[in-house]
Parts: C-alpha cells; sequence; structure tokens
C-alpha cells in the first residue's frame, strides 16, 4: 500500500499541511522542530489511534486549538471489506489497486472517525486498515523496555494477517477486566470461576496465535539479523507465554493463582503478562547490547515484520523512518536502504538533510522540506 495524500490539521506545530508522496522514497528534511517527526506521528496516529511520543492528550492538538484531524489516503490492492484477506489473483493477474480513505479527528479524548466515507465506532477497524510501520528514537524500548511493548508489537502483527485475533483480544480483554473488577471487589468463588472460564477461552488461543506468529517470524528475523548485525551471532526468538505453560493449563493457573490475585486486586497470570526475547549466540543476552545493538535489534524485528506482513496480505505496510541518520551509522544506514529500496515498499525518511548514505543507494527520491509549519516539495 502507499499513500497518496496526507493532510494534517492543528498537529503540533502545523496548522494545515498537506502532503502527496511519492510511492517510493520520500525523503523529508527540516531544522530541529521544524515538524518532520510530526508528519510521521500523524501517519502513525492514524494506524495505531497513538502517537508513538504518547497519548494523544499529551500535546498532540495544536496549543489553544480543541481538536487535530488527519486525512489519509492510500493505494492498497487488497480488498476493503476485509483488508487482510489476501488478493484474488488465482489467474495470475495483478490484483486491482484502490484507493482507499481515512479521516480522523481527535480532541484528546473523544475522537471520531471515517473510512471509505462510512463512520467508524473502533478506531480499531481504521488501524485494521492501513498498515504503517514505524521506526523512531524511541523503537529501542522494543528490545530494551518493558513487556507491553513487545505484547504490542505481536498484537499488531497479529491484527493485520490473522483475521480471528481481533475477536479474541476483545473477548479477553474485557474478561480480564470484568475479572480484576470482581477481585477488587472480593467477589464470590462463583462469580470468579465463570470469569476464569471466560479467560481461559479466550487466553489459550489467544496465546498460541502469539507464539505460532512469533515462530512465522524468525526465519525473516534471523536473516535480517545476520545482515544488519552480524556480530550478534545467531539469533532465537522465544515466547514467554505470562504463565507456567508446560505444568498448567490457564484455567488451572488462574485458580492457583487466585488467593494472591483477591490480595493484590489484579490478575497476575495470563497472556496478559506475556513477553517474548531474543537469544544472540555471540551475546549473553538483552542487558550485555549496546544502545546501537537495541536499536538495530529494534529495527531488525520490525523489518521481520513488515516483511511478514508483506507475505502474509500480499503488499508492504508504509514504512517511516524518523532521524534515520542520527540512529545509524553510515554502513548501516546504507545497508537497511538498500534492503528498502529493493522491497518496493513506500518509504518515509526524516532527518535534518537527506541521509548521508543515500548518495550511495538511490539516485532517485522525493524530497520535502518543513519549515514556518509548512511542508514543501523540494527538487
Ligand atoms: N501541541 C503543540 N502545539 C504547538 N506546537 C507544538 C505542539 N507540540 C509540539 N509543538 C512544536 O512542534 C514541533 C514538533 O516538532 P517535531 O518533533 O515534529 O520536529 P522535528 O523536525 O522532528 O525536530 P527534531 O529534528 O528536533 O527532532 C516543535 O517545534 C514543538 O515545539
Amino acid at each position: 500500500m502507499h499513500v497518496t495524500r496526507l493532510d494534517i490539521h492543528q498537529f503540533r506545530r502545523f496548522e494545515q499541511v498537506h502532503l502527496s508522496p511519492a510511492p517510493g522514497l520520500n525523503v523529508i528534511t527540516g531544522d530541529n522542530g521544524a515538524g518532520k517527526t510530526s508528519v510521521l506521528e500523524a501517519l502513525h496516529l492514524m494506524a495505531y489511534g497513538r502517537s508513538f511520543r504518547g497519548r494523544v492528550r499529551d500535546g498532540l492538538v495544536r496549543s489553544g486549538q480543541s481538536a487535530l484531524e488527519v486525512f489519509v489516503e492510500w493505494q492498497s490492492c487488497v480488498g476493503g471489506d476485509d483488508a487482510r484477506a489476501r488478493p484474488s489473483n488465482a489467474d495470475g493477474a495483478d490484483p486491482v489497486a484502490r484507493i482507499r480513505k481515512a479521516g480522523l479527528r481527535h480532541a484528546g479524548h473523544a475522537w471520531e472517525g471515517r473510512l471509505d466515507g462510512q463512520s467508524v465506532t473502533h478506531l480499531g477497524e481504521m488501524c485494521a486498515a492501513l498498515a504503517v510501520v514505524t521506526f523512531e528514537p524511541g523503537s529501542h524500548a522494543l528490545i530494551a523496555g518493558a513487556g507491553e511493548g513487545r505484547r504490542r508489537y505481536l498484537d499488531w502483527g497479529l491484527f493485520h494477517v490473522e483475521p480471528g485475533f481481533l475477536p479474541l483480544w476483545r473477548r479477553y480483554s474485557r474478561a480480564l477486566k470484568q475479572r480484576n473488577a470482581l477481585l477488587k471487589a472480593r467477589a464470590s468463588d462463583t462469580q470468579l470461576d465463570a470469569w476464569d472460564h471466560e479467560l481461559a477461552e479466550a487466553g489459550e488461543p489467544l496465546g498460541r496465535h502469539r507464539e505460532h506468529y512469533l515462530t512465522a517470524l524468525q526465519p525473516g528475523f534471523s536473516r535480517l539479523a545476520a545482515e544488519l548485525a552480524p556480530t550478534l551471532g545467531e539469533t532465537r526468538l522465544g515466547y514467554l507465554p505470562g504463565w507456567r505453560r508446560d505444568d498448567l493449563s490457564l484455567a488451572d493457573a488462574l485458580l492457583l493463582a487466585r488467593p494472591r490475585d483477591l490480595q493484590s486486586g489484579f490478575t497476575s497470570v495470563g497472556p496478559h503478562r506475556a513477553d517474548w526475547r531474543i537469544e544472540f549466540s555471540a551475546v549473553p543476552g538483552r542487558e550485555a547490547l549496546s544502545r546501537g545493538q537495541a536499536k538495530l535489534t529494534a529495527l531488525t524485528a520490525l523489518l521481520a515484520q513488515a516483511e511478514h506482513h508483506a507475505a502474509a496480505c500480499g503488499e508492504w505496510p508504509v514504512l517511516g523512518f524518523d532521524d534515520l541518520a542520527s540512529e545509524l551509522d553510515r554502513s548501516h544506514q546504507r545497508r537497511v536502504l538498500q534492503w528498502l529500496l529493493a522491497s518496493r515498499a513506500q518509504i518515509f525518511v526524516t532527518g535534518t538533510e537527506p541521509p548521508s548514505a543515500l548518495a550511495d543507494v538511490a539516485s532517485r527520491f522525493s524530497l520535502f522540506h518543513v519549515e514556518q509549519g509548512q511542508v514543501t516539495r523540494g527538487s
């Protein structure tokens, strides 16, 4: 898929900007604080319902304004009714490209969205339609940070490639909320039994989906890690289910944890506590990674996910790289850019200048310049 139009209104320092990006490589330059990151952030907001720099109420709406608006138009070759379905090209013909449109108005807490001219009731509907993978200075948290980011990474992939995952995830989240409320209210065993059952019914398959997904990412991850970070040695991804799954069913684990959970008022076992880790043959563990290595590992994970998405859904997600040149040295920039250009995905790269390695790998790209709250097309 590729974005053909991006309109941003009352978003951070932008009053109103409009961008018509090219299908290939788009480079967005500007001075510090000009608003380059904000362009990627607006796209990310539409695709995730949140910014990679925190929540909407943490300053995305332009000061003095009550709401921001983002409008994205993109070309997709996958059907609109189920964006996760593979394109039907049994006769070998190219899938038909289709223009899709989404608009989002966000007032901090309240939001309104439209997808292809229809109002949407769940932000998730827009997030499932537009797939964007963003690498930004905070991305190293995917490796070095808390488990929540790593669970979100798996879930994002699954929302797009596995149609049955979203209802399962919603069912699990609802059951977890109910169980936690009952624990806080010190409800009876009979009431808790019902929600333990529901949690286990949704949680077991949810965990299996995540584990299968991680297994599916392994070959691409290993290949990319060998290209981008060969000094780390061989890599192996491992799923941690969130309970002692080898010994117990989730239903039994919940029952066993109940006295402790009643004390604390929250559910201590289950897929909401799941995680995944990477083992490296040449490094003792993620704690031993340098910051640069953690960034490269995070980048490897994101690119592996994008590649898997392309294979599973029949088209690449849009790829955004914030400040690539300050995140990676020149030789890594070159390797990443070469890989990206070979993918034929739509790519956005920001920087105070075009990345130095670009001269080694690309003679043609579309340039945009951000200055004084405006985005202009460069030459
Ligand atoms: N809610 C807001 N209202 C108005 N201006 C804002 C708001 N939030 C952020 N800004 C301004 O918007 C700009 C955000 O810039 P952004 O982070 O996108 O810049 P950048 O070009 O990526 O900068 P850098 O190169 O320093 O990373 C900054 O000038 C910041 O002061």
